[in-house]
């Protein structure tokens, strides 16, 4: 039985659709604009795709987007001044630094400057704390996004073995937590874990976000398992041919091996097309729910954990 694959970009959409519709209202019946504020440092072209995808994104559901690009060599103080600002302006709701920042920066310094009711990565220490304690918090979007899938498939995760591959800080921490949340049995597995096939094996739910291009084979797999591929890596196509500079066209893949595991998987989110376009939706969610805690107003209901 070929698994039912999980269209993260039509759900995308729903979200979007429902993120609009709170959007309109906000500003027909209180006059307020959600605004998301996006911090690029540097030139990295992966980044610069995703930034202009998350601004076009929150000017489609009638948001404002603010772009702020800072050259790679922009100091610390420069960008703590710029964070800072946007914390004060009262049209910002959210704001998002781009990661990875160059190295002279220092991350959790930078990201721990965002006033944590705006931090709509959910990454400031606040936000972590709140999210492992059971309170209302900022939650981080990719994982989020996981988290709508997998209730979409299944309802109630209660009682679910689940087992997470990663475990970053931006990824599969905040999923681990999200996933206990909903009360299912979680591990969380990394490069240091024992028989990694073995332990994938017994779970229900199969989160990968590792970061190694197709790593998680078919024969991992518990039959009727639900995969959810977190992993975006560009790897070499030359089935595809060359681009017109001569060199070796590329495609993005997960870090599971979609075919293998479609095979045996009950439900499978593919690459692209899954996780990522949810990631974004998520974080146009995250921007009008900040909006409303703002505004003491009540929050937009299905749009948060
Ligand atoms: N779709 C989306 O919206 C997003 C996608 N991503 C993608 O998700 C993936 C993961 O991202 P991120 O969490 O930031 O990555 P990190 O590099 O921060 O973390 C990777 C994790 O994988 C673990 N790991 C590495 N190698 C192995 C291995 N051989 N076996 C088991 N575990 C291993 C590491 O373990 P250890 O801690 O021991 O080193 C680490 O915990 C990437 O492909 C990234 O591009 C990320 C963010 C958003
Ligand atoms: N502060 C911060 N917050 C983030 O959320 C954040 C970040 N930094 N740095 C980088 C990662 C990565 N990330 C993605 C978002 C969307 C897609 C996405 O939409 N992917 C499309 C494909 C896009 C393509 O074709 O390249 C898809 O999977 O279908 C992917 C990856 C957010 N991240």
């Amino acid at each position: 039985m070929a698994a039912k694959v999980i269209d993260g970009k039509a759900f995308a959409a729903t979200v979007r659709e429902k993120v609009a519709g709170h959007v309109a209202r906000l500003k027909e019946e209180h006059g307020i604009t959600p605004g998301l504020a996006v911090v690029l440092v540097g030139e990295d072209p992966a980044s610069q795709v995703y930034v202009r995808s998350k601004g076009k994104q929150t000017v489609e559901v009638g948001m404002n987007s603010y772009e702020h690009k800072l050259d790679a060599g922009t100091s610390e103080a420069d960008l703590l001044a710029l964070i800072d600002q946007l914390n004060t302006d009262p049209a910002v709701h959210g704001i998002l630094v781009q990661l990875p920042l160059p190295k002279h920066l220092n991350e959790d310094l930078v990201i721990n400057a965002i006033d944590p009711a705006k931090d709509v990565d959910g990454f400031h220490i606040s936000n972590v704390g709140l999210l492992g304690t059971g309170q209302k918090s900022m939650v981080p979007c990719t994982p989020l996004g996981c988290l709508m899938m997998l209730r979409d498939v299944h309802g109630s995760l209660s009682g679910m073995d689940a087992v997470v591959i990663g475990r970053s800080n931006i990824v599969g921490k905040p999923m681990a937590q999200l996933l206990l949340g909903d009360s299912c049995t979680v591990t969380i597995a990394h490069s240091r874990t024992k028989d990694l096939p073995d332990v994938v094996r017994r779970a229900d739910i199969v989160v990968a976000a590792v970061g190694r291009p197709q790593m998680v084979p078919g024969d991992w797999i518990k039959p009727g398992a639900t995969v959810i591929d977190v992993g975006i890596n560009r790897i070499d196509a030359p089935e595809k041919g060359q681009n017109e500079d001569g060199s070796v066209k590329t495609r993005l893949v997960g870090d599971v091996d979609y075919d293998s595991c479609a095979q045996v998987a009950g439900a499978i989110t593919p690459v692209p097309g899954g996780v990522g376009p949810m990631t974004i939706a998520c974080l146009l969610a995250n921007t009008v729910t900040a909006c409303c805690r703002a505004n003491g107003l009540p929050e937009p209901e299905g749009l948060t954990a």
